[in-house]
This record gives C-alpha cells, structure tokens and sequence, in this order.
C-alpha cells in the first residue's frame, strides 16, 4: 500500500482525494499497488467533508511521517509551496504539483534535488490541466528535435474570448462566472494579463531546449485590451483572436518566447479551440505538427493529469531522468523586438488610411458591420516587432490615434 498526502484542498486537491476514491479499483491496478491519501494539508478545516478526519494544519507531521513516500502539492504559490517541496524531496519523497508558478520559477533546482535524493517531482498539471503534455515532450516525442511550440495555453482567457465572440458577453461577466466554475487562479491577474500562459510556454520551453526560461524574461501581454470590435475585425480577416504562447529556437541559438493575443487564421486547428479547452502544437523535426487538445482547466481534468504522476511516482525505480533541463544563464531568450510579426491596427483621426500606408507599407483595410467613419482598421505584412513599434509611434505622432495592435499569427 502506498500512502500519500495532499497538500491544499481547494479545487485541485478536492479533485485528486474524489478521483483516487471514485477509480480506486483502476488506479490500484495501474499502479500496481493500492493508493491511499493518509493527510490533507490546508489552512481550514472541511466538517461537512467525507475526508474530513484526514484533514490536517502541520506540515511537519507529512514531512515526519515515513509512510507518505508520495505528496500532491496543490496549493499554489511560490511560498510556503517550494520550501515544503524541497523539504519533502530532500527527506526521500516524491513530489507531483500543478503549481506551475513554482515549476517555472524553480523547476531546475527542484529537479535537480529529486535526482539528487533518487525521488521524482512530476508537474504534467502543470501545463494544458488534463491534456498529457509533459510526459509525451519528454517521452514519446524524445527522438525529435522540437522546432517550435505554440498554444492556447490559458483555460480562462480561452473561455472570456469565447463568450466575448459567441455571445457578445462583457469581459467581466466572463471572468465571474470563469471563477465561479474554478477556471480561474486566486488572483486571476495572472490569467487575463497572460502571466500564467507565460509560466506554461516557460515550462514546455524549458523541457523541450534543456535549459530553464524564466518568466522575467519573456514579453507577455494579456486579454484585457482585447474590444469587440476588434473580435469583428477578426472575424473580416478570417480568423479569430486567441491568447498564445510560443516558443522557437532561432539560428542565433536564442530563444524565442512570447505570450500575447494574436488573430489566428479559421483555417488554423487553434482557431477551433473553445471555451476552457487548450490547444498546444508541437511542430518537431521527425513527426512533423503534433496537436495536443483538451480542458485545460478545471477540478477533475487537472486532478487526472495529478493522479497520473501519482501513479507513476508509485510505479518509478528511481528518477526519471527524461524529465529534467539544466539552470540557464540570463540571456537564454532572445529580444523580443527581433521577431518577426505581421499587425492588425485599428485607429482613429483624418487621414488616418494615408499615414498608415506611409508607416507600415503594404496594408489590407479591414471592415466592420455598420457606419463607422470615425474608426480606420488593416492588417500589415510581416515585420519585425522593433519596426512595428516605430510604425506605430509615428502614426500617433502624424495625429492618428491607436487604439488597438494585435499580432497576426500563422499556425
Ligand atoms: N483550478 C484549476 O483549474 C487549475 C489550477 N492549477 C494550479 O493548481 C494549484 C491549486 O489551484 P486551485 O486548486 O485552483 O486553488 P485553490 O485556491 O482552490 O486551492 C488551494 C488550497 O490550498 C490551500 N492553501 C493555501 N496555502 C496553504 C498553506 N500554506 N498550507 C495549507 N494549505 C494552503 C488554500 O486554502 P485557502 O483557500 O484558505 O487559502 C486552498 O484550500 C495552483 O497552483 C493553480 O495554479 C493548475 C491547473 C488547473
Ligand atoms: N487558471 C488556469 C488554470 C489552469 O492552469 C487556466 O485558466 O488555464
């Protein structure tokens, strides 16, 4: 019998303690070993729970107790998160998370403790909630150099856009009721200003190039600029607007690693994923597009993506040494202003087609239902973002005002 604890029992943990009851037979047998969650840790205490006699507050007692040889971290955050973790995996236990702040802040060491001390730290929650992500970057797809990465990596921006695009519902109303379905993180600035897409495409950029991406280093802009009317403008380009994240390595050896909203194609497999759903394409040497689609947040899908670490935690002679990159130096990542972008714009002021023609070059005007002389909207050719800056700064200072610049992306 193996024996395990979980730490945090909000929307993730809940998930794992149900989900280890419900299948017990199959994930017994899978293991190869019956699996039973000994502690929870959380700050309160749950009396109306069916797990409430396991519910504890001292982290010690996990930390002491040699029959726990596994521990689901999902409490989230940077602190007290990695120094339990750390403790945990120094002590000789194994560690799975869906903590993917602390993965991406501190996954080198953590890794690199686990191998010290013979354990494991599993993180597949960590990106696409219950896609199976990590395991087939490190594992099925180990023969292949990976070209590039890029995704909708974020289930609650996924689902504000969709309801923005299919019901015209406000940018707020979508966050609540996100939140209220457990999409959201605690403080969901995180999500709509692309942070956590940005800990995840940091986390697979990480795994794919073997050395640790840092959030601090990558450019990252979130939703909350994204209007209606340039989810219509979209729609007259052909496409729709998606959060994404994406990585490349480029011929200098650097990195590219960017998150931002971006109008991608409707003849792109991205386009069609909706609502929570995450979609992640992996473009590598031997298998060519690989795409990984699924709920990319919520209790039971993220739940299945931990309890499968769980169990393969149970099932490991040791590390598994496919799962680890080394720390970086600073300059992994390349600056962003050297990549490549083609632009939607909408602006606003006289002569608004004519200066717009004199700083971007080559446009396409893009339309709208209705009247709306005042307002001027294009697409540009592909340019680099260095130049699309400047482009945009002299067409403020020629009087145009921008009011919206979203990158076109072809996936
Ligand atoms: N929700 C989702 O769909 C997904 C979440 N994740 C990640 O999983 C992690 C957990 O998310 P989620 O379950 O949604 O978050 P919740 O806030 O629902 O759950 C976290 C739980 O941990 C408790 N907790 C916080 N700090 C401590 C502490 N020091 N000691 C003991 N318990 C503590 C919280 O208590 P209290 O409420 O009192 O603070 C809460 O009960 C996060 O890293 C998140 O990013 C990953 C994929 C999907
Ligand atoms: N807040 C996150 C939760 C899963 O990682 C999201 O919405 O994707």
């Amino acid at each position: 019998m193996k024996k395990i604890a979980v730490m945090g029992f909000g929307v993730v943990g809940s998930g794992v303690v149900e989900l280890c009851d419900k299948n017990k037979e199959s994930i017994c047998g899978r293991a190869g070993d019956e699996i039973v969650v000994k502690y929870i840790l959380d700050l309160r205490d749950f009396p109306d729970s069916p797990y409430a006699d396991r519910v504890i507050h001292d982290f010690d007692t996990i930390l002491k107790d040699p029959e726990v040889e596994i521990v689901a971290e999902v409490m989230g955050g940077l602190e007290p998160a990695f120094s339990y973790s750390k403790a945990l995996l120094c002590a000789g236990k194994s560690v799975v998370t869906s903590n993917k702040e602390l993965v991406a802040q501190k996954g080198a060491e953590l890794l690199a403790l686990a191998h010290e001390h013979g354990v494991n730290y599993l993180f597949e929650a960590s990106v696409g909630g219950g896609i199976p992500i990590i395991r087939p970057l490190h594992m099925c797809l180990a023969a292949n150099q990976i070209d590039e990465i890029a995704g909708i990596l974020n289930g609650t921006t996924n689902f504000i856009l969709t309801k923005m695009i299919r019901e015209s519902m406000s940018f707020s109303d979508a966050l609540a009721l996100a939140q209220k379905l457990g999409y959201a993180e605690k403080d969901p600035t995180a999500d709509v200003e692309g942070q956590d897409a940005c800990r995840k495409i940091c986390i697979l950029a990480s795994l794919a190039y073997g050395k640790h991406v840092y959030p601090q280093e990558v450019h990252t802009e979130g939703i909350t600029k994204v209007t209606l009317e340039d989810v219509q403008y979209a729609e007259d380009w052909g496409g729709v607007i998606k959060l994404i994240g994406r990585a490349k390595r480029l011929e200098s050896g650097k990195l590219m690693v960017m998150v931002s909203p971006a109008l991608i194609s409707h003849e792109s497999q991205l386009s069609t994923v909706d609502d929570v759903f995450n979609g992640i394409l992996v473009r590598a040497d031997a298998t060519g597009d690989v795409v990984f689609y699924g709920k990319g947040a919520g209790k039971l899908p993220t739940a299945s993506a931990v309890m499968g670490d769980i169990i393969d935690c149970a099932k490991a002679q040791g590390t598994i040494e496919s799962l680890r990159w080394t720390d970086s130096q600073a300059d992994t990542v390349g600056n962003y202003e050297d990549y490549p972008a083609g632009v939607y714009v909408r602006c606003r002021g006289v002569h608004a087609k004519e200066t717009a023609v004199s700083c971007f070059g080559n446009i396409r005007t893009l339309h709208r239902g209705g009247e709306h002389d005042d307002e001027f909207a294009f697409v540009t050719e592909e340019m680099t973002e260095r130049r699309i800056a400047a482009a945009r700064r002299q067409m403020q200072s020629d009087g145009v005002e921008v009011l919206s610049c979203i990158r076109t992306l072809d996936y």
